[in-house]
């Protein structure tokens, strides 16, 4: 791919952002450059940021404007040029989740995370896949299910794929990024409380278990408040922020194994080491690949989705 131009950060953002967004997205990118910094001080060679993560998660606002101002081109927007400066400037593989805006395709959102190479290249995008209708969740008010598939990206480091948030409680999503010869399954979230935090160390982890691969569950912490009110369609009071996000963030391994996780309540940067060899040690050891029984699946599968399909419940 076609080397950037590298224009200054302010330069690039000033063209793309309206001022609001500008100071915002331009405050979030000084921040995570810091912790890079010391990602890089640590030896990383791959990085993820959390979902959506140059912006409020403002879609439980169901309002458009502003917040879909904070979307950019995935390939050459202002938020994709400053994590290539990092990619190539640390030698690092970054994962960068935003709100893109196709501008080749009609404008349309997609909740997006970028893969950018070490050597400062866009190695391509993934899009989220399942989209929640969950709670203050409304986000297909914004964009809708992801039409890219289950790319895995084969980087320097290793094979890596990126399951985005609510994306952790579909097994398939994980199994076919799994089937595509992932060693390491990134899913950059944000998640409240209230909803999900008894699930959170459970769904990840086992993804990595049932799929042979590292898995990285990514949260983002504190709360967001947004000027106008929004109810939650339950019938409780109208409010004006979503709850807690949980942080949380921690890494599992196919042996079972995890990290302790990140704060509940503070940014944090977790630093794990993985030996990939460990996928295919365990892969040998249980093979579920082997045993999975996919045709069979497969074929079952084919005929339950079809509108007349019977469930086959054998009765007295
Ligand atoms: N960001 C997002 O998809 N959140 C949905 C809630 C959840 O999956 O916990």
């Amino acid at each position: 791919m076609a080397e950037p131009e590298w224009e200054s950060l302010e330069q690039c953002l000033e063209k793309h952002l309206p001022p609001t967004d500008l100071r915002e997205v331009s405050a979030l990118h000084r921040r995570i450059e810091a912790i890079v910094e010391v990602a890089a001080m640590c030896g990383v060679n791959i990085i993820c940021f959390q979902e959506a993560w140059t912006m409020p998660f403002a879609f439980c606002t169901r309002e458009k404007l502003p917040w879909t101002e904070f979307a950019e081109s995935a390939e050459d927007g202002p938020t994709t040029r400053f994590c290539q400066k990092l990619a190539k400037k640390h030698n690092m593989v970054v994962v960068s989740p935003i709100l893109e805006r196709d501008g080749a395709h009609g404008d349309v959102l997609w909740n997006t995370a970028v893969v950018i190479s070490n050597s400062g290249a866009v190695l391509g995008k993934t899009r989220k896949n399942h989209i929640p209708r969950v709670g203050d969740f409304n986000e297909s008010t914004y964009y809708m299910e992801g039409n890219l598939g289950h790319p895995v990206f084969q980087t320097q480091f290793g094979r890596i794929a990126v399951n985005i948030c609510y994306g952790r409680h579909h097994p398939l999503n994980w199994f076919m990024y799994s089937v595509n010869g992932a060693d390491i399954i990134f899913n950059p979230s944000a998640t409240i409380g209230a909803l999900s935090e008894s699930m959170w160390p459970i769904e990840a982890r086992n993804a990595a278990i049932a799929n042979h691969c590292f898995t990285c569950a990514i949260n983002r912490v504190g709360k967001e408040h947004f000027p106008h009110e929004f109810t939650s369609g339950d019938g409780k009071k109208a409010h004006k922020d979503f709850g807690y996000f949980y942080g949380s963030s921690y890494v599992a391994a196919p042996d079972s194994s995890r990290t302790p996780g990140l704060s509940r309540t503070r940014d944090g940067l977790l630093v794990a080491e993985l030996n990939l060899n460990l996928c295919r040690q365990v892969n040998d050891v249980w093979n579920f690949k082997m045993t999975g029984r996919y045709d069979m699946y497969a074929r079952e599968l084919a005929e339950a989705v079809q509108p007349d399909y019977r469930p086959h419940i054998v009765r007295e």
